[in-house]
């Protein structure tokens, strides 16, 4: 790490030397025959020097090593100053020069033994006491959802080194788990993931875990957002996410601004490294599904590792003893991969997670000192879980042309000792058979010997092994959680000895950059083919090929003009089809994530109207906030039959002339069960809540049902007014906030008159609605020319207009800005409307609902409708 290049190194040089003149001769049937003890003198037992009690036993006798190798691959790593960079990392010096970082891991699972001055170390404790009292929260029940019911789910939505960790781990310790308790994971940003997660999920018990360092990760920023507004899609309430987000950051300001207030952010410190990250606040998830005794646990098994690592002599050092042994393969037989081989079911995401944890460290090509390295950096990780890979890729390792150096690794006693542990002997037979056969492999005269004469010389060579591949083997009595911290730390280390002797920093990862700056500049040209600019012509005619077979369009808007369905479109109105966004194929129960995707979507310049034509509160995807929407139609229309999304228009089998050819059980005709026919009589259509009913998983959704009259209505009629529904909602007795509505109905039929008048349009105070026209996207250009600044401290320049928030009273417009509460626009109503101070005034919206002074006003009321200021509610 010193950013020498290794090859300036005289050991590097001497075994080159060794290599070019031994390896034909470094044969490990040989090498065993000549040593009888060849197994005692490479191999060792680990034991921790502290609590608790670990053990495993690391034979690298089976690697093409002799011990003169051996000490001339330790005399490399003395010389590329390991031992030196080691302590230098341990006493928090900023080895990562690229980020001028210390690289602190080591100090989040560090109980006293070592002294380190770096910044927050000194708040470890906290952060880990923290952990312990929420986990404990969540574990025992005394942590309460919104509505008091106990957590029994988490989704931690993370991505690389905030994600693969506690993946990793709370499958290895799956065994230590609490049963009762879920853990979900979601990482990719394909909407996929977080859908079919939720869909598992229920908002009333399921604690969402952000997890990002940096807050500002795309795939965890959008995910998180997305569970955010299926949450509140039930919830309703922002005030009840603090009882259902929390975030694993050293990002506060994001977090802050994300909604989740302070006490639920886990800390931790730019000195810890995304992919070393699973001790820290990211183990969050950990710790709730094994326990916090077993996160503990597996932190001082790792830091056992660290103390060995720290002061034990390079001859004996096993991180050092992986490393150097790897580079010997790495850089001089030109092996391009290794292979991690866990013959433990629970271990099969060993390999993915040291698929970062190495390839990310290491997969770098100049030094620390800016030089092209004109050796072998880090190799490419792979491997899965016991003897699946005999069955596939194991061929390949014993009969390929390429040298695979490969770990096994193995529990000797399974946590599942089914059928008398007869499984296990089975396992371990295999684990002690491969690592056998690839080493000493089968020669030729024996598989003549086998055969016998008389078969064909294809034959016999095909079935030789010529063995003299090699392996480390690691062996531990039981997989615990202290013995899975020590054997991740193992790894860890083992990859600074490899990286501080090929010079590079393994702590940055610049080379993830470019890749998510060309997509965030692809994202923004994906609307329309004439936006693809600045490409090759790969890249280009691969984005034209998306754009003509994408299939567009699965949300509908209030005029037939604006109605897609992805068959048609192009051919319908083509100067708008390429413009249109592609939608993911969404089903009801997560359609209310539509309103948030559209609202975030670039459509070329056509984004700006898109936003503005959608309902407000239609994200909630209520009957209600759609009966509310001015006839904006939100609501797409899934046919039953042939599975495509419609608007009112075409929802009818015969107006998409549905392709569906089998027999239409459930067809909406003339004799269908009467329940699904709109309820206006004379009517006869099928109601929403027939295509909704018969298309969706019906656990969870928003019935598509009047919400006063709770009838089923056509599209046409679905709309409280066009069916002459006159009710009021039902409030359900007891509820604050009916009988609040219903005071102020009364308040308002005593002030502006009751009975038929809308509020709003009384006799007493009457709106100006002169010259606005109904359709709700004109009425909002024509008011906000007209608005003036509710608060004069507000200037309409320095405002964009998509900020201001345009609402009526009496004659008059105003703006505020979106985040006034509405008890703040009351007192600044004051003013203008000559209102005395002593009076206590309520607002009301054009339904009758009262407004609560503590919430925006533009969260509780519609663009550009009155508000009727009341006195005394
Ligand atoms: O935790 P964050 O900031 O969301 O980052 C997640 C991952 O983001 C990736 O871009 C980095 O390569 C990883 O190292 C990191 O773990």
């Amino acid at each position: 790490m010193s950013g020498i290049p290794a090859t300036d190194y005289a050991a590097w040089k001497k075994l080159q030397q060794i290599y070019d003149a031994e390896h034909s001769r470094l044969v490990l049937r040989d090498l065993f025959a000549q040593d009888p003890d060849r197994f005692a003198k490479f191999s060792k037992e680990y034991t921790s020097s502290s609590g608790p009690d670990v053990t495993f036993l690391l034979d690298y006798s089976k690697n093409l090593i002799t011990q003169s190798i051996l000490d001339t691959l330790l005399s490399l790593a003395r010389e590329a100053q390991v031992e030196s960079f080691r302590d230098k990392m341990f006493a928090g010096e900023h080895i990562n020069t690229s980020e001028d970082r210390a690289v602190l891991h080591v100090a989040l699972r560090n109980f006293g033994d070592f002294s380190i001055s770096e910044a927050g170390t000194d708040e470890v404790a906290g952060v880990l006491q923290h952990i312990k009292e929420f986990s404990n929260a969540v574990r025992s029940g005394e942590w309460k959802g919104y509505t008091g019911k106990a957590i029994d789910t988490i989704v931690n939505i993370g991505i690389g080194g905030s994600d693969l960790g506690p993946v990793m781990v709370t499958e290895a310790l799956k065994a230590y788990s609490k049963r009762d308790l879920t853990a979900h994971f979601v990482s990719n940003i394909d909407g996929t993931h977080i859908s079919e997660t939720l869909r598992l999920c229920n908002p009333e018990t399921t604690l969402v875990i952000i997890a990002s360092k940096t807050f500002t990760t795309q795939e965890t920023i959008t995910n998180a957002e997305s569970a955010r507004d299926w949450f509140l899609a039930t919830a309703k309430d922002k005030a009840h996410v603090a009882k259902h987000f929390v975030a694993l950051s050293t990002n506060t300001p994001a977090v802050t601004a994300f909604g989740i207030a302070p006490e639920n952010m886990f800390q931790f410190w730019d000195w810890v490294g995304g992919r070393y990250s699973l001790w820290s606040a990211i183990g969050l998830s950990i710790a709730l599904v094994i326990g916090y005794d077993n996160f503990e646990q597996l932190l001082k098994g790792a830091h056992a590792m660290d103390q060995h690592f720290l002061t034990t002599p390079l001859e004996n050092n096993l991180p050092v003893l992986l490393g150097v042994i790897g580079i010997w393969y790495n850089d001089f037989y030109g092996a391009q991969t290794h292979v991690l081989l866990p013959y433990d079911q629970y271990l099969h995401k060993f390999a993915d997670y040291f698929q970062q944890g190495d390839m990310e460290s290491n997969g770098k090509s100049v030094t620390k000192g800016g030089q092209r390295v004109t050796y072998q950096t880090g190799p490419i990780i792979w491997g899965a879980a016991g003897t699946n890979g005999q069955h596939s890729f194991y061929q390949l390792i014993h009969q390929g042309t390429k040298v695979i150096p490969a770990d096994f690794l193995a529990p000797a006693t399974t946590l599942n000792p089914i059928a008398e542990s007869k499984h296990h002997r089975i396992l371990l037979s295999n684990f002690f058979a491969q690592p056998e056969a690839l080493a000493f492999g089968k020669t030729e005269e024996e598989v003549r010997a086998e055969l016998g004469p008389g078969q064909s010389e294809a034959l016999y060579k095909s079935k030789v092994f010529e063995g003299n591949k090699p392996s480390n083997s690691i062996m531990f009595p039981k997989l615990t959680p202290a013995t899975l911290g020590a054997l991740i730390a193992l790894y860890e280390h083992k990859i600074f000895v490899q990286g501080v002797v090929w010079g590079i920093n393994s702590f940055d990862q610049m080379g993830v950059e470019l890749g998510k700056v060309l997509a965030k500049k692809i994202l923004a040209q994906l609307g329309s083919p004439t936006d693809v600019k600045g490409h090759d012509s790969s890249t280009t005619g691969l984005i034209h090929y998306y754009q003509k077979h994408r299939q567009d369009i699965l949300y509908l808007y209030e005029t037939e003009k604006h109605c897609r369905r992805s068959s048609m479109s192009s051919r319908a109105h083509p100067p708008l089809a390429a413009n249109w966004p592609s939608l993911p194929n969404l089903e009801f129960p997560t359609i209310h994530m539509l309103a948030f995707f559209v609202r975030n979507t670039h459509v070329g310049n056509r984004r700006f109207v898109f936003s503005l034509r959608l309902p407000r509160g239609t994200h909630r995807l209520s009957t209600r906030a759609v009966g509310l929407a001015n006839e904006v139609d939100f609501l797409p229309i899934l046919c039953p039959h042939c599975k495509n999304y419609f608007c009112r228009t075409h929802a009818l089998l015969d107006a998409h002339s549905c392709t569906y050819t089998g027999k239409l059980e459930s067809a909406p005709s003339a004799t269908a069960n009467p329940l699904l026919r709109c309820s206006v009589s004379g009517c006869g259509k099928p109601s929403l809540e027939a295509f909704v009913a018969s298309t969706a998983d019906a656990e969870g959704r928003t019935p598509a049902r009047c919400s006063q009259c709770n009838n089923a209505f056509c599209a046409e009629h679905r709309h409280p007014r066009s069916h002459g529904c006159t009710d009021p909602p039902t409030t359900g007795s007891g509820s604050a906030t009916g009988a609040k509505n219903e005071t102020a109905r009364a308040l308002l039929a005593k002030h502006f008159g009751a009975g038929k008048n809308k509020p709003g349009t009384s006799s007493t105070v009457k709106a100006s609605t002169s010259k606005i026209p109904s359709d709700p996207a004109k009425a909002l250009m024509v008011l906000r020319h007209r608005a003036v600044a509710l608060d004069p401290k507000d200037k309409t320049s320095a405002l964009p207009a998509t900020e201001r928030f345009i609402f009526r009273v009496q004659d008059k417009v105003f703006w505020t800005r979106k985040n006034i509460g509405a008890g703040r626009v009351i007192d600044l109503l004051r003013q203008p409307l000559n209102i005395a101070a002593n009076k206590t005034l309520s607002l009301v919206d054009e339904s009758g609902t009262l407004c609560d002074a503590s919430k925006p006003l533009a969260d509780q009321v519609k663009e550009t409708s009155v508000v009727v200021v009341s006195e005394d509610v």
